[in-house]
């Protein structure tokens, strides 16, 4: 898929991650919806953005994933403003095991929302044109992490509710690829201040520590550069792409269909 004058959403865009996927899909060619609980950060950074890319290219929309009326409204800001939406990336993403039930209403709800409501405007069923969906989990998706077993669950509920969405997209024509990142540690905000975000499992901060030594710590970039692979490679649907300090690999499941 050529990004030219494609439209894309990015959640949890204004910081992290999430703002180095904007910045990718822009470098690219496409014009960038940019959603974000944090008005402050949103706006500073579409006010970067705009200097570099031109106003036309970006829109920044104050919105909380766990609000359906917001998604909904933010969606709708987005096809009135870019004719369309073609490429979703749910990456909004919080780690704090002392308010575990917010984990679960942004990291695995607002994944589970932005899909379904995306579907809506995205499907080829619905009068769409079809695109991409990319749903930021994590390596915590794939290996359980004792010392966030919440935020663990999230991810692997991520992973597999994309795997699941592939499946139906492609049985039911919906036009749409759906795919999972699933990145290591990466050099954000969210890893700051890790014991704090522990909750009652802060007394496993070192060995989560021990870890991160392990498996390392990569850029935002890295995270960035495997976005564009899953949304520019038209083969890929329903994968799994881990990335960590060692490199990238495609995640093998087993399967029972055959
Ligand atoms: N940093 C890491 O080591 C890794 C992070 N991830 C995931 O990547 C995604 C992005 O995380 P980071 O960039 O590291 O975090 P970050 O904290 O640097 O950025 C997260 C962004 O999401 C926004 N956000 C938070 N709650 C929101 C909500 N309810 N609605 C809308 N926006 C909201 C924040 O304002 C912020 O701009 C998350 O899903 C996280 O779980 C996955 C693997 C590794
Ligand atoms: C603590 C979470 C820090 C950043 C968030 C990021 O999304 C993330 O969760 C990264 C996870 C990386 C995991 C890498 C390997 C996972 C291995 C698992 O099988 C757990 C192995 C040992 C557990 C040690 C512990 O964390 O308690």
């Amino acid at each position: 898929m050529a990004l030219n004058d494609k439209t894309a959403v990015v959640t949890g865009a204004a910081m992290g991650i999430g703002k180095a996927m904007t910045e990718i899909l822009l470098q690219n060619g496409a014009q960038v919806a940019i959603l974000d609980v944090d008005k402050t950060a949103g706006e500073r950074l579409t006010e970067e953005l705009n200097k570099r890319y031109g106003a036309e290219k970006t829109l920044f929309l104050n919105c909380n994933v766990e609000s359906e009326e917001q998604i909904k409204a933010a969606f709708q800001k987005t096809v009135e403003t870019f004719g369309g939406i073609d490429i979703l990336c749910n990456n909004a993403g919080i780690l704090n095991e002392s308010t575990w039930e917010k984990i679960v209403s942004i990291n695995l709800m607002g994944v589970i929302r932005g899909t379904y409501l995306a579907l809506e405007h995205m499907s080829k069923l619905s009068g769409g044109r079809g695109g991409v969906i990319v749903n930021t989990a994590s390596m915590a998706g794939l290996g359980p992490l004792p010392s966030c077993p919440v935020y663990t669950a999230t991810k692997s509920g991520v992973v597999g509710f994309t795997r699941a969405m592939a499946a139906a997209s492609a049985v039911s024509g919906y036009g749409i690829r759906i795919n999972v990142l699933c990145p290591g540690f990466v050099q954000t905000d969210l890893m700051s201040n890790m014991s704090a975000r522990l909750g009652q499992f802060s007394h496993l901060a070192d060995v989560t520590q021990q870890l991160i030594e392990k498996i390392g710590i990569i850029n935002v970039s890295d995270v960035a550069d495997c976005l564009l692979e899953l949304v520019t490679d038209e083969t890929k649907n329903g994968e799994a792409l881990m990335l960590f300090r060692k490199g990238k690999q495609y995640v093998t499941f087993p399967s029972f269909s055959e």
